[in-house]
């Protein structure tokens, strides 16, 4: 099988039972080998129609007799593809996603159904030749932004109730763009010029981040990032910018001990490490083996010296009890900072499970703050932009530990430009050109004070 079309349509097959669309794509991709190109076709109707679900279903509410869910399943995802095509996939003829459409429901059993096909999508190309816009919206905005830019109602919800409708939708065109890649470079090893240059005579353009002093942003693609320069002698790890504050909020310093207390797979312990010279301690503390296998491979690859692990759940980890200088609590969290990097998040994350993870966090961190010693401080952090999963855990914390209090940044800091009044760091996307982040420094006074 080679055809980019058909590839994409037996992952989608997957993606609706249930798997992972990443896991889905690449197992097939792994099996049929296609050239470059027709690999990128793939990949984009496979992520590009799952991202977005909603609208393509409501294309096909709105222009069938039967609604999408009343549609077989698999003809439904065919639909899709086609929808897709048609709407987002400028360089690919309106003639030629119609016919690729059909003949993929001709060759997975829909032969008497092609007019069917045919007939819907040359509607859908009549009424855009009419109208700009031939997608009937409700008036309601968090309908309407949900079926325009494929969200489900409750995360425009949360969104909208932060920043209003038009932030929002700004929000949302962000969240559908392809993600960018920025790389974080090892300065104990090297500096960003030398791997500016090295990658411009790979033929890669990078340019800097403003405010990040180890940060390069790749604007061509790449291919895979293992053969990129620099990869095997451990120059850059690859991390986006807004991830790269955490650790500077953090600020650790040479000789300290650190503790990395959800670490996995390392991409703020290995920045710890760097900042802090490689002198010193780093705990770096998981409960998921597999993932601190990463971390170990990174750090090997780094060539850091003076990170050590700890497999286990870190709301029961005495033996950290008053000991760390400096504790990070990176939680996991329902991600809605970062749904452009994987196409499926949106409709995996429910309200329920951002509950849930409120519910751990909270544990995480009222456990994890006894590991600070007196006068010591803790950045807790998360990806995503919920206020329950955020401010929410902050404010509940400080009102039973009275022994606690946020330390804003100075004003001096480069970073304040991303300070709130109330002395977080919060990155809106679509402000700022960087994965959604919320973070914040608590200090625990000394118990005379
Ligand atoms: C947001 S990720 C951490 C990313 C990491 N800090 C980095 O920068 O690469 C959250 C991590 O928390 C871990 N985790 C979840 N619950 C945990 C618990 N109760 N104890 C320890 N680790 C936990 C997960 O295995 C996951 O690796």
């Amino acid at each position: 099988m080679t055809n980019p079309r058909q590839i994409a349509f037996v992952a989608l097959r997957d993606v609706h039972k249930g798997a992972y669309a990443d896991v889905a794509l690449d197992r097939v991709l792994r099996k049929f080998k296609l050239p470059d190109s027709d690999r990128r076709l793939a990949t984009e109707l496979v992520y590009g129609s799952v991202r977005r679900l909603r609208t393509l279903d409501a294309l096909i509410d709105q222009l069938a007799t039967k609604k999408s869910h009343q549609q077989p399943p698999e003809l439904r995802i065919i639909l899709h593809l086609g929808f897709y095509q048609l709407r987002y996939q400028e360089r690919i003829p309106p003639s030629a996603a119609v016919n690729t459409t059909v003949e993929l429901a001709k060759a997975n059993g829909f032969s008497g159904l092609t007019g069917f096909v045919n007939g819907l999508l040359r509607q859908y190309i009549r009424l855009s030749e009419k109208s700009p816009e031939p997608l009937k919206l409700p008036d309601n905005p968090v309908e309407r932004l949900g079926i325009l830019h494929s969200f489900p109602d409750w995360i425009i919800q949360v969104w909208l109730d932060q920043i209003g409708v038009a932030e929002t939708e700004k929000l949302c065109e962000w969240m559908n763009q392809t993600p960018t890649i920025d790389l974080r470079i090892n300065p104990l090893r090297t500096n960003l010029e030398q791997v500016a240059t090295a990658l411009e005579s790979a033929g890669i353009l990078a340019q800097r981040i403003p405010h990040l002093p180890q940060a390069l942003r790749l604007i061509s693609s790449t291919g895979a990032m293992q053969n990129l320069p620099g990869f095997t002698e451990g120059w850059w790890v690859v991390q986006d910018a807004s991830a790269q504050l955490v650790s500077h909020l953090l600020d650790p310093q040479p000789g300290e001990l650190v503790i990395d207390t959800c670490a996995a797979p390392g991409g703020k312990t290995t920045h710890i490490a760097e900042l802090m010279q490689d002198q010193g301690k780093i705990w770096a503390c998981d409960r998921t083996a597999s993932r601190l296998r990463k971390l170990q491979e990174n750090s090997r690859r780094l060539n850091l010296q003076s990170i050590e692990i700890c497999t286990g759940d870190s709301r029961n980890l005495p033996q950290f009890y008053n000991i760390g200088d400096r504790v990070l609590l990176d939680a996991p969290c329902s991600g809605l900072g970062t749904l452009h990097r994987h196409a499926d998040a949106r409709w995996r994350q429910t309200p329920e499970s951002s509950q849930e993870l409120s519910q751990l966090q909270k544990q995480l961190l009222f456990h994890t703050s006894n590991f600070v010693k007196n006068g010591g401080l803790l950045v807790y952090a998360t990806c995503t932009l919920h206020p329950a999963e955020n401010e929410a855990v902050i404010s509940e914390f400080l009102a039973e530990n009275l022994q606690w209090q946020i330390e804003p940044l100075e004003a001096s800091s480069p970073y304040s430009v991303y300070s709130t009044p109330q002395g977080w760091l919060k990155v809106w996307p679509h402000r700022w050109d960087m994965d959604g982040f919320f973070m914040v420094r608590l200090r625990k006074t000394n118990d005379s004070e």
